[in-house]
């Protein structure tokens, strides 16, 4: 009975031991619940960034979660293009120097510098050249004007840079800004960022250059100053007022002068506006020589739209529908008297005649 009695003794020892053992995970199991509860929440969440909001925001005094960091940054890093690109339109400052997301290397080419510039002129045929050249596979280029080297020079070439779209190192980047033509500044910035970048100049009369012109500005402010009076200081006297923005841009040899200090003429091509709309063909042919290409912007690319009075480009194989440019792209031009039509003539022709010197090429404006 002893014996038994003290075996029972031994052995309700041991039980309050295991009690105690067991008591002891069983708080452990406890204190763990309540440290690790939000990571539990996050989890359980409908989505990754309920679960970091909760971190974020209510228990800022937290250490912010670096899972639920990676994943803000990798549902921001996984925005599709179209998003990039509408960011890009809307505030273009994009800090290309920073290092590229993880993905990157999937995306095709790099953001480089243009090879080839279209510099101007305003109402010349800019849009045209540039819509025309880039059907072909080896031209790329930035869709709106960047304005880096008249207006925004300051935001520095990575700025630029990162408005430029992709390209494999066989592809050739462009731009155009038309004002740059007329912009002091420009010539001495594009040769500081390339000596070599190729330059196109799409050309027309200044006469119905400058009437375009007017024409857009008239469009958007009807109250605006008749042609003629903004045109001439004293038009019974014939005296033009070069200092008006639209009878300016047309002195292109007084532009040129200037872009020859810093690039040879061999660097500049001339696109002539008139023909552009002839024979667009024949244009892009000229301009594919001048970038080095094949030239695969044919005839074929081309159909005359009787209804916009311009050419257009075809429906491509793929799929699509036939491109004509813009409605601001072939206005009815705003009617101006014969006589300033005359005066205007005859105050360019010696600008004229100066400027197929230098190019050496005759544009027959009369
Ligand atoms: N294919 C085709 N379709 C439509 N328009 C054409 C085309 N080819 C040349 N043009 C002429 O381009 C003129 C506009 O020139 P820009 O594109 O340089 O204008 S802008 O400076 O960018 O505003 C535009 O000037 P306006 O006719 O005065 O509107 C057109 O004459």
């Amino acid at each position: 009975m002893v014996l038994l009695f003290s075996r029972l003794l031994l052995f309700s020892h041991r039980l309050r031991g295991a009690s105690i053992c067991l008591l002891s995970l069983f708080l452990s199991y406890l204190c763990y619940s309540a440290l690790f509860s939000d990571s539990t929440i996050m989890h359980k969440s409908a989505g990754p960034t309920a679960g970091c909001h909760r971190v974020d925001g209510a228990k800022r005094r937290l250490h912010k979660s670096i899972s639920c960091l990676l994943r803000v940054d990798s549902s921001s890093s996984g925005a599709d293009e179209r998003t990039d690109q509408r960011r890009a339109s809307a505030a273009p400052i994009l800090k290309n120097d920073t290092p590229s997301p993880p993905m990157s290397h999937l995306k095709f080419g790099n953001k480089k510098l243009p090879k080839a510039i279209i510099v101007g002129v305003k109402k010349g045929g800019t849009r045209a050249v540039l819509e025309f050249i880039r059907i072909h596979p080896d031209v790329r280029a930035a869709g709106t004007e960047t304005h880096f080297f008249d207006r925004n020079y300051a935001r520095g070439l990575e700025w630029y840079r990162g408005l430029m779209p992709r390209t494999l190192e066989s592809q050739i980047t462009m731009e155009k800004t038309p004002s740059y033509f007329v912009t002091k500044e420009t010539p001495r910035r594009i040769s500081a960022m390339s000596q070599d970048v190729k330059l196109i100049v799409v050309v027309r009369d200044p006469v119905t250059r400058a009437i375009s012109d007017y024409t857009q500005t008239f469009s958007k402010a009807p109250d605006l100053p008749s042609f003629q009076k903004l045109a001439f200081r004293n038009q019974s006297m014939g005296v033009v007022d070069m200092s008006w923005n639209a009878i300016r841009i047309g002195l292109y040899a007084l532009h040129l002068e200037n872009w020859l200090r810093y690039f040879p003429l061999a660097q500049i091509h001339f696109v002539s506006g008139e023909r552009l709309i002839t024979d667009p063909a024949g244009e892009l042919a000229r301009v594919q020589d001048f970038l080095g290409l094949k030239r695969i912007v044919t005839d074929k690319h081309f159909y005359f739209n009787r209804t916009k009075g311009f050419p257009c480009l075809k429906k491509p194989e793929s799929s699509g529908s036939p491109r004509c440019l813009g409605k601001s792209k072939g206005r009815t031009h705003v009617q101006i008297d014969r006589d300033a039509i005359e005066q205007l003539r005859d105050f360019y022709r010696p600008y004229n005649d100066k400027f197929y010197e230098m190019v050496g090429h005759d544009f027959k404006w009369e």
